[in-house]
């Protein structure tokens, strides 16, 4: 079961210095300063007001398509563990609803329809100056929920990128996550918080082999061996969905280049958002 512990929670503009540290929140709003206001260090997050719970009871091998290798672990996290880490996140985390430029045949403007947030740093543990937006440590929840993932699929990450979907408007287009900074066979493990989404997945060489779930709050899928160089996957939008839904991916970067992006493209260079009083506010906008 889930037990509170904690009173002042959720966080509202007035009691956020409880859960960020009153020097930093000060901090940022007097020099404002845009790098560091757009991009804070938060050392002081709050612990959780439940303990974390998981189980592996229901867990499915789905490897009997080409080069599919995955597994599905239903209720990872059980109720109601599940919703209190979901509120938790989103009360506690800082969120971006990053914005750039991709050049195809001609310069286009994205702006990716969810909100992001990324924790985390590449096994090379450069200092900290080496890369182009610093890496952030991961929160002690993450990190607890990162060692469970860990041990149920036996494998070590280094990142931790979350995505919150405020509703079925909210998706993430088809695409594989097969950089070359994940090595050659990516193992990325999936957590679902909230809302129930639909995850497609189609075979990159034949549109035919597809594979897809409804994903519910608690659900953990692995993605592993050749999935992503063979497949593709993706949250489409839903709009009769009004809820939120939180994704958390657990990856492991080997190289620099890694943490140079997943800041670029899930942090990058806008406002900070808070989920405040049940409202995504723009942090910087009073
Ligand atoms: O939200 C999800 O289930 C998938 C997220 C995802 O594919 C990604 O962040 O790369
Ligand atoms: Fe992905």
């Amino acid at each position: 079961m889930c037990s509170n512990k904690r009173k002042s929670y959720p966080p509202t503009k007035s009691n956020l210095h409880l859960f960020f540290g009153p020097s930093k929140v000060k901090k940022q709003k007097q020099q404002h300063d845009q790098s560091l206001f757009t991009y804070p260090f938060i050392d002081s997050y709050p612990s959780a007001p439940f303990i974390l719970q998981t189980n592996i009871k229901e867990r499915r091998l789905i490897n009997d398509k080409l080069d599919l290798d995955l597994i599905y672990i239903t209720s990872f996290i059980p109720s109601p563990c599940d919703m209190s880490l979901y509120t938790f996140l989103l009360n506690t985390l800082p969120w971006y609803r990053v914005e750039y430029s991709k050049q195809t045949d001609r310069l286009v403007q994205i702006i990716t329809p969810r909100y992001t947030t990324v924790f985390g740093i590449d096994d090379t543990q450069q200092s900290k100056d080496k890369y182009n937006r610093q890496p952030r440590e991961i929160p002690p929840i993450l990190n607890e929920l990162k060692e469970r993932v860990e041990q149920a699929t036996d494998v070590k990450y280094n990142f931790v990128l979350v995505n919150f979907y405020a509703n079925g408007q909210d998706s993430i287009s088809y695409h594989s996550d097969d950089e070359h900074w994940l090595g050659d066979q990516p193992c990325i493990a999936s957590l679902s918080l909230g809302a129930e989404r639909d995850f497609y997945m189609k075979n990159k060489t034949n549109d035919n082999l597809k594979q897809n779930f409804v994903l519910s709050s608690g659900d953990l899928i692995v993605m592993r061996g050749k999935t992503q160089h063979a497949w593709f996957h993706a949250v489409p939008k839903r709009i009769s969905q009004l809820s939120g839904r939180i994704n958390i991916t657990f990856r492991r970067a080997y190289v620099p280049e890694g943490t140079n992006n997943y800041y670029r493209y899930n942090v990058g260079d806008g406002p900070i958002y808070r989920y405040i009083n049940g409202k995504m506010i723009k942090y910087d906008s009073d």
